[in-house]
């Protein structure tokens, strides 16, 4: 059998002497579309760097593609959308097709020049999530679906296999969120693509993804939307340590 594009280990992290993953184990597997749930300061964005070997775990191993991540050095088969994309300073003045450029660097070096055919991958991609009239707009004119979207193509222009987004639908109203899951859904069928995406928005997100995680510290579940859906109550008092829908309805 393949093995998992992800496989994560037995990790076990700590900043300092705070414990943030404790015994973490999870496997995606290719195609798998996977979202993580979980409360503030669980350790979301903790695995994830763990997984991108931004941080080192105390223990635990992570293999990416089949390989254990120390040997690991094809990160352009890895598109990221961090977080802090959705702060993004937009009164610094780029323009769409600068910022989307970049996602190539990794793949050509910061200093080099764009050959034609990288061009033209990049307005492809900017074709392909919707921006195609956009290209010389810069960053501070749009909004802030059209930004995301933006970090999403420049994830994507270095054609990974893997897509990890951390809580890319912070702050974008309802019909872009939906554009963003169907842009996601067509991204997957089109070029075979794992992804892994952190939200806070359980709802909308297990209605989406073919799998489902809810991490806190440890990992509390980890299987398909239905078996989520059918015991979402027990899970997530599980993982967040309280009734979730009384949280839901007292705000
Ligand atoms: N660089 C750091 N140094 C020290 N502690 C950190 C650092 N980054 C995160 N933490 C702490 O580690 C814990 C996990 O943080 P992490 O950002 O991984 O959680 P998260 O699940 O992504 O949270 P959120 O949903 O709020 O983004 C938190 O207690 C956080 O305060």
């Amino acid at each position: 059998m393949e093995e998992p594009i992800i496989d994560v280990r037995d990790v076990t992290f700590a900043y300092g002497a705070v414990n943030v993953l404790e015994n973490v184990s999870l496997a995606v597997n290719r195609g798998e579309f996977l979202g993580l749930v979980g409360p503030n300061g669980s350790g979301k964005s903790t695995l994830i760097k763990v997984i991108l070997g931004l941080e080192q775990p105390q223990s635990g191993d992570i293999r990416l593609f089949g390989k254990p991540s120390s040997q690991f050095r094809a990160w352009s088969r890895i598109g990221y959308v961090s977080q802090k994309a959705n702060r993004f300073n937009t009164s610094f003045p780029a323009t769409v097709f600068e910022v989307v450029s970049t996602g190539l660097y990794g793949k050509l070096g910061l200093f080099k020049r764009l050959s034609r055919q990288d061009r033209r991958v990049v307005y492809d991609m900017m074709d392909r999530v919707g921006l195609s009239t956009y290209h010389k707009h810069l960053m501070g004119e749009l909004s802030g679906g059209q930004q995301q979207r933006v970090f999403i193509a420049r994830a994507l222009v270095s054609q990974p296999d893997l897509l990890i987004l951390d809580e890319p639908t912070v702050g974008i109203d309802a019909e872009s969120v939906d554009r963003f899951y169907r842009l996601l859904e067509d991204l997957r069928n089109e070029y075979d693509l794992t992804i892994l995406l952190v939200s806070h928005d359980i709802g909308v997100m297990t209605a989406k993804v073919s799998s489902v995680a809810c991490l806190n510290k440890q990992v509390h579940y980890h299987g398909d939307p239905e078996a989520f859906n059918a015991r979402q109550d027990e899970i997530l008092s599980r993982t967040y340590g309280h009734d979730v829908r009384m949280l839901e309805h007292s705000h």
